[in-house]
């Protein structure tokens, strides 16, 4: 995995340690295909011979290999773990090298693999800067790189102990003072005791250095080496690419996971399972204008990623846009609106939004937990009636002119003539299950049916209207969102209505707002009973329609009116509107 995601140097074991390591790193080499020609394997030895030359053993047959020693430079190591002084610490690392230097690139018998040597003055970040200079000058003097070939020197912070700052000091001083700069590879090993690897990493390479160990998600002794995945991914949203593969990061994960045995934390910057996630309303809202804005400017991969709250475009790590807005008891309505737009492809208008967010946070308020979007679609599609409305069904229907009224003049600003001729809505409708014919009167469709449903007691002023449609050529639908008032109240119910035919998407939304408002009052009976039978008695189509009283139809058409015309006349003005 590691060579596929685009790694070159890699220390696969410390081969003196056991016969696993030993035989892990010879498998590696002796297989064919594992190890790409472009790929160095990398070992660690300590400065001992019998370590140095079994390290070297296993690395027979390789083509390209680091051979990696280390020794303490810090006063605390001396003194403690090897009872030497810094002329003793000095003679080891140059007979050590020397000693490495003649059973591989000075052997003969090593001519097939090219060696690269790689010192590390251990506990460099708590070593004297000019101590561990020393060491280093007289190692490279024993080894003589070139400028083909540099000698690597890894400078670890073996102990995190002082601020990135002073890691990126020290390696500058470093930088500054080696000789034959250009045959040396500076290498950083930051430690994460401090929960600084990252930055230190990351001043340190701006303070000269040019090449950091590290590992993927930071696994390691103590707090762990420095996240790789981490430092790659922040070079990648600085607009560098790391020339390494995170666009499928879940199965890095489940590789590090499976290997290690040790779960990715779900906050660990890039990795965690929740960090291109929102919960909280406010984050979840500026997502969704961020990505609505995307889609206006008709962005594309080659634009400026600019999201408010994701640092980096989640889908190039691998990670669904479904994934990153979930919802719970401190979630809004731009969330909740982000999951319907996901899921059902429908643009909920603001108020609409604002009511089914009422409805979720009842949910999760009563359950206690976050929902799940599978979850909120199902309370969606039952709110507002998607599958099935529970007390209306249209089986029929018809809209005709209605000759019999002088049609009003145009209004300002519009030529139409036609579009100001009244309408007759007639129409059998299922209700709670049994057929009734309706019929109403209006300036257009959803003005008549409203004023149908008027003769039946629901009193709905139709206040909010907008639709669009969902998919594209023959298969293309309409949804339309109506919002309507109860009349005398301030109460306010919505519907939604999805057809091929955009007028049938619109009296299905408003039957399923008189659904909804029917609900909000459980015990308000729809005022008619049959009488003979299950049908309604209609007066005939040219007398008056179906009406409660003059003055509620003046309060009421108002609004459904003064929508329908415009319905009717130029779509562009619903929304400019408001309505
Ligand atoms: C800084 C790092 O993290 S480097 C990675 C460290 N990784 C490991 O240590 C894992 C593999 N290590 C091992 O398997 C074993 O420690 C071995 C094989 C290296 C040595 O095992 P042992 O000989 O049993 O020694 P042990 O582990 O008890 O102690 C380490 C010895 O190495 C010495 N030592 C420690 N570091 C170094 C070094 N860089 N160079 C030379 N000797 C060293 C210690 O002083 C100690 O020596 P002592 O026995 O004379 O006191
Ligand atoms: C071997 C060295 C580089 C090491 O692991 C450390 O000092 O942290």
């Amino acid at each position: 995995m590691l060579t596929r995601l685009g790694y070159k140097e890699i220390e696969v074991s410390f081969p003196s340690a056991s016969q696993t390591d030993f035989d892990f790193t010879q498998r590696l080499v002796q297989t064919p295909g594992i190890v790409p020609d472009d790929v160095w394997l990398q070992v660690l030895s300590p400065c001992r011979k019998e370590l140095i030359r079994r390290t070297v053993d296993s690395l027979k047959g390789a083509k390209q290999a680091i051979l990696h020693l280390y020794l303490a430079t810090s006063p605390c190591f001396q003194q403690i773990v090897f009872n030497m002084n810094d002329e003793e610490t000095l003679a080891l690392a140059v007979e050590c090298t020397k000693y490495a230097r003649s059973i591989t690139k000075d052997d003969p018998e090593q001519a097939g693999t090219h060696w690269h040597y790689e010192f590390s003055p251990e506990t460099f970040s708590d070593s004297k800067p000019e101590f561990a200079l020393e060491v280093c000058e007289a190692v490279k003097a024993a080894w003589e790189p070139t400028v083909e070939d540099p000698i690597i020197f890894n400078l670890p912070a073996t102990v995190e102990m002082a601020t990135p700052n002073v890691y990126a000091d020290q390696i500058e001083f470093f930088c500054r003072n080696i000789t034959e700069r250009e045959k040396i590879c500076v290498s950083l090993h930051p430690h994460n005791d401090r929960g600084c690897a990252v930055a230190a990493a990351e001043l340190a390479q701006m303070a000269g250095a040019d090449r950091v160990e590290g590992t993927l998600f930071g696994n390691g002794e103590r707090t762990g080496n420095v996240d790789l995945v981490t430092l790659g991914l922040n070079l990648y949203t600085q607009g560098v690419h790391p020339k390494i593969d995170f666009s499928d990061l879940k199965s890095i994960i489940d590789m590090v996971e499976t290997c290690n045995k040790i779960p990715i934390h779900p906050r660990a910057p890039y990795g965690g399972q929740l960090v291109v996630c929102a919960f909280s309303g406010s984050h979840q809202d500026a997502i969704k204008k961020g990505f609505q804005k995307r889609k206006q400017e008709d962005a594309t991969n080659e634009s400026p990623w600019q999201i408010p709250y994701l640092p980096l475009d989640p889908q190039d790590i691998g990670r669904t846009y479904e994934a990153i807005i979930r919802v719970n008891s401190q979630s809004g309505k731009g969330g909740v609106a982000w999951i319907i737009q996901r899921q059902l492809e429908l643009d909920l208008p603001r108020g609409l939004q604002i009511a089914f967010s009422r409805i979720v946070q009842k949910e999760t308020d009563s359950l206690g937990r976050e929902l799940l979007p599978t979850e909120i679609t199902k309370l969606f599609e039952k709110a507002y009636h998607l599958k099935r409305n529970p007390r209306f069904g249209l089986i029929d229907y018809d809209i005709v002119a209605d000759r019999s009224k002088t049609p009003e003049p145009p209004q300002e600003g519009k030529t139409n003539k036609t579009s100001n001729l009244r309408r007759i809505f007639k129409g059998v409708l299922e209700i709670d299950g049994q057929e009734h014919k309706i019929q109403g009167s209006g300036n257009g469709a959803i003005s008549s049916l409203a004023d149908a449903l008027r003769g039946l007691g629901i009193e709905l002023d139709v206040v909010d209207y907008n639709e669009h449609t969902i998919g594209t050529n023959k298969d293309a639908k309409a949804a339309t969102y109506i919002g309507c008032v109860v009349a005398g109240g301030s109460q306010k119910v919505w519907g939604v209505g999805i057809h091929h035919d955009v007028v049938q998407a619109s009296l299905i939304a408003l039957l399923s707002a008189a659904s909804s408002f029917l609900s909000s009052r459980p015990s308000t009976p729809i005022p008619f009973r049959p009488k003979r039978s299950n049908t309604l008695e209609i007066p005939s189509i040219e007398g008056s329609p179906l009406r409660t009283g003059e003055s509620a139809d003046k309060q009421n058409g108002t609004h459904v009116e003064k929508l329908e015309a415009m319905v009717s006349g130029e779509q562009a003005d619903v929304k400019s509107a408001g309505v």
